[in-house]
C-alpha cells in the first residue's frame, strides 16, 4: 500500500526538466494516410506528424494528454519568457483563477478501485495492480500537485517580472484567495512559495508568509458557485436527468463494446458492466499521476477507448458545469462582478490592489469559461453526436481542466491609444488559459479593450445570485427542461 509517493521521482522530473530546459530540433516524420472516399474512391494523404504536438491524433496519440480532469498539467518547466506587453502599455493589475494541483482521489473513487479490486481478484494480469490509495488522504494535494502550483508561481515571477519588480507583499496589495478546502489552500501556498521565494524576509531563502482567505463552500459565490446555489444543487446537480440519460445511452451504445472485449480477453465472470470501464480509466489516471505508471490499468484500454470514455466525461461535465444547462451559463456572476470592481476600484485608485490569486477547482474553471463563451459548440453535446462533431468539439476538459488548470487575467494601462476610452483611458485585458493567450468571444483579438470586456458580461456584473439561486417550484420546473439551445429564461 502506498503510504507516499516517491518525492525524488519528482525531483528526478524537475532536473530532468532543467537539464534537457535547451532548445532541441524534432525530427519530423511523414505519414502516408490512405482511405476510402466514395466520391473520389482510394485517396491518399500526407500527415505530417510533429512530435511536439502532443496530441496529434493521427500520429502521436498520447493517452496520457486524453484524461479529462484527471490529467497532468502539460507545463512542467520552471523557466518561461518574460512579458512582451503590447506597444504603449504597461500591465497594471494581474488576476489568477486556478485549480489545485495533482491529488489523491477523492472518496468515491477510491470506492471504484476497490470495486476493481474485486472485479479483477481472480485475474492473474491485474495481480500486481492492488487499489493503492485509501480514504485517509481522499482529496488531499499530492506532492507533484505542490511542486505543479510551485512551478506556476516560478513561472509567474518570470513571465511578469517588471510587475512584480515594483510590488512588496502585503495582504492589502496581493490579495490571496482559496476555497475551503485544503487541496486549494496548500495550491496557494505552494504557488506563494514559487512566486515570493527569494523575495521576502525569513532564512536565508527569503521566504514570504502570505494570508489566504476563504469562505465556507455553501456561502463561496465566487469560487464554489455550484455548492452556494440551492437552485443549481436541486435541479443541475440532484436531478440531472438529461445527463443522466445522456450517459447511459453512450455507456450501452458505445462503452459497452470495451467492456465486453476486456471480459472476453481476460475471461472475466461476471462479465464487467459498461461503467467498470470508467473506473479502469480514473484507476489509470491515478496510477498515471500518482505514480507515473501508465501500463498498469491504462494497458487494458485502446486509443479509441480512451477518446470514447473521455468523451463521456465530457458530457457529463458539459452538464454540469457549462452550456448543457443554462443555469451553467450565469452561475459566475458574482465572481466576475467581484473582478471587474476589483480592476475599476483600482483604476480609480479608491484601492491599491494589485493582483488577486485564487486557488479553486476545475468546475470554477468551467464556470468562468462558460460565462465567458469560450469552448462552445454550436451543437449540443449528447450521446447522438456525430463522430466528426465529437472529434472536433471545442469543450474539451483534457485541455481546459488538468489537475493546476489556470486562468490569467492581465490589465493593461495604455496611455497613448487610438481608442481611448473616455472614462478608463485605454485600459485592455488579455485572457490566458493554461498560460496560453486566449481570444475572448467579441473580442477580436487576445487584447480586449475594457470596455467590450464588460459589455460582454452584460447584465451579469452586478446579478442577484441569491434572487437567481432561489429554489422557487416555478424555477426547478423550467430548469428541468432539456437545454436545447432555446435560452430560457431563470
Ligand atoms: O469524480 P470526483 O469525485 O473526482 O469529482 C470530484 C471533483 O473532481 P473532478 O471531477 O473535477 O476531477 C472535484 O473537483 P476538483 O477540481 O476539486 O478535483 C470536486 O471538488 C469534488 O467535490 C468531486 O466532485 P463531485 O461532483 O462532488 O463528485
Amino acid at each position: 500500500m502506498f503510504e507516499q509517493e516517491n518525492p525524488s521521482m519528482l525531483h528526478d522530473n524537475l532536473s530532468h526538466d532543467v537539464v534537457n530546459d535547451k532548445i532541441i530540433y524534432f525530427e519530423f516524420t511523414l505519414k502516408v494516410c490512405y482511405g476510402y472516399n466514395p466520391s473520389l474512391g482510394v485517396t491518399l494523404a500526407l500527415h505530417v506528424c510533429n512530435p511536439q504536438y502532443l496530441d496529434d491524433a493521427l500520429c502521436n496519440f498520447d493517452f496520457t494528454r486524453h484524461l479529462s480532469t484527471k490529467g497532468l498539467y502539460p507545463i512542467t518547466s520552471n523557466t518561461t519568457p518574460p512579458l512582451e506587453s503590447p506597444e504603449s502599455c504597461v500591465l497594471v493589475q494581474l488576476h489568477l483563477v486556478s485549480r489545485h494541483g495533482a491529488r489523491y482521489p477523492t472518496s468515491s473513487d477510491v470506492k471504484k478501485f476497490d470495486i476493481l479490486d474485486s472485479l479483477f481478484s481472480s485475474i492473474p494480469l491485474a495481480q500486481d495492480w492492488p487499489n493503492p490509495f485509501n480514504y485517509s488522504k481522499a482529496g488531499l494535494l499530492t506532492n507533484r500537485g505542490e511542486h505543479e502550483l510551485y512551478l506556476l508561481g516560478k513561472r509567474a515571477r518570470q513571465r511578469y517580472y517588471e510587475f512584480w519588480h515594483n510590488i512588496t507583499y502585503d495582504s492589502n496589495v496581493v490579495v490571496f484567495q482559496s476555497s475551503a478546502v485544503s487541496r486549494t489552500g496548500q495550491s496557494g501556498n505552494a504557488y506563494a512559495f514559487g512566486l515570493f521565494s527569494g523575495y521576502g524576509s525569513l532564512s536565508d531563502l527569503k521566504l514570504q508568509p502570505v494570508y489566504i482567505s476563504s469562505i465556507p463552500r455553501n456561502q463561496d459565490t465566487e469560487l464554489s458557485m455550484h455548492h452556494a446555489c440551492p437552485l443549481w444543487l436541486a435541479t443541475v446537480n440532484d436531478s440531472n436527468f438529461t445527463r443522466k440519460w445522456q450517459e447511459e445511452k453512450y455507456l450501452d451504445a458505445f462503452i459497452s463494446t470495451i467492456s465486453r472485449r476486456i471480459s472476453d480477453r481476460l475471461k472475466i465472470e461476471p462479465p464487467l458492466d459498461p461503467i467498470h470501464i470508467n473506473y479502469i480509466y480514473r484507476a489509470c489516471s491515478f496510477a498515471v499521476s500518482f505514480s507515473d505508471k501508465n501500463d498498469t490499468w491504462c494497458s487494458l484500454l485502446e486509443k479509441d477507448d480512451f477518446l470514447q470514455i473521455e468523451y463521456l466525461l465530457d458530457m457529463g461535465y458539459y452538464y454540469s458545469f457549462s452550456y448543457g444547462y443554462q443555469l451553467n451559463t450565469k452561475l459566475a456572476c458574482r465572481f466576475f462582478t467581484s473582478f471587474v470592481e476589483s480592476v475599476e476600484s483600482y483604476l480609480t485608485g479608491r484601492s491599491e490592489v494589485r493582483s488577486t490569486l485564487k486557488f479553486a477547482h476545475a468546475e470554477t474553471i468551467m464556470f468562468l469559461t462558460t460565462m465567458l463563451g469560450l469552448y462552445e459548440d454550436n451543437y449540443p453535446l449528447t450521446a447522438d453526436t456525430l463522430p466528426q462533431q465529437i472529434a472536433s468539439r471545442k469543450f474539451r476538459t483534457s485541455r481546459l481542466t488538468p489537475f493546476s488548470a489556470n486562468v490569467y487575467f492581465e490589465i493593461y494601462n495604455c496611455s497613448t491609444r487610438y481608442d481611448a476610452d473616455p472614462v478608463f483611458g485605454t485600459i485592455l485585458i488579455q485572457l490566458l488559459v493554461n498560460e496560453q493567450p486566449t481570444v475572448i468571444p467579441k473580442c477580436v483579438y487576445t487584447y480586449c479593450p475594457w470596455k467590450t470586456f464588460k459589455q460582454l458580461l452584460g447584465d451579469a456584473i452586478n446579478c442577484d445570485f441569491d434572487d437567481m439561486c432561489k429554489l422557487t417550484h416555478s424555477k426547478f420546473s423550467l430548469s428541468m427542461q432539456y437545454y436545447d439551445f432555446v435560452n430560457i429564461n431563470i
